[in-house]
């Protein structure tokens, strides 16, 4: 059986832009683009997790605004379970673990190359 994770990720918006992160050049989704965030702990709320990865991978403080969606997708050689937040963060964005960052609008997102979970993410910002 594969193995299965929970995973939050932050949408953060700024003046219309949404922030996508670069992956690290490893495992099976080097370099692919994401939302930040992370694994879920244990004893953590989703909520908790989302702060305490942005402050770790971002050193932002996030105030989270909405919940967007639940994704389910299975990769080669893991599961997982991403919830999905519509956030925003005044602080300045300082990247400690990805390669590179973008702030796209709507519009753009596409142009990226997606880890394949966040592709319904991606839809479902293009909808409102
Ligand atoms: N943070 C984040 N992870 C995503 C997204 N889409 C997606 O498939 N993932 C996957 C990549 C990772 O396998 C997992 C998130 O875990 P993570 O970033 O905390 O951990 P990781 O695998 O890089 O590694 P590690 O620190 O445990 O070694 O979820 C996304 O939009 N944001």
């Amino acid at each position: 059986m594969k193995k299965h994770i929970e995973v939050v990720a932050a949408v953060i918006k700024k003046d219309n832009k949404y922030f996508c992160a670069q992956r690290k050049d490893s495992g099976e989704l080097a370099k692919k683009w994401e939302f930040p965030g992370g694994k879920v702990e244990a004893g953590e709320t989703p909520e908790q997790a989302l702060k305490r990865e942005l402050m770790e991978e971002l050193e932002i403080d996030i105030k989270i605004n909405k919940f967007i969606m639940t994704v389910e997708h299975e990769y080669n050689s893991f599961e997982l379970t991403m919830h999905a937040f519509l956030c925003e963060t005044d602080k300045e964005i300082v990247l400690t673990e990805h390669l590179d960052s973008k702030w796209l609008l709507i519009d753009q997102l596409s142009d990226l190359d997606w880890a394949a979970a966040d592709l319904p993410i991606v839809d479902k910002l293009k909808e409102v």
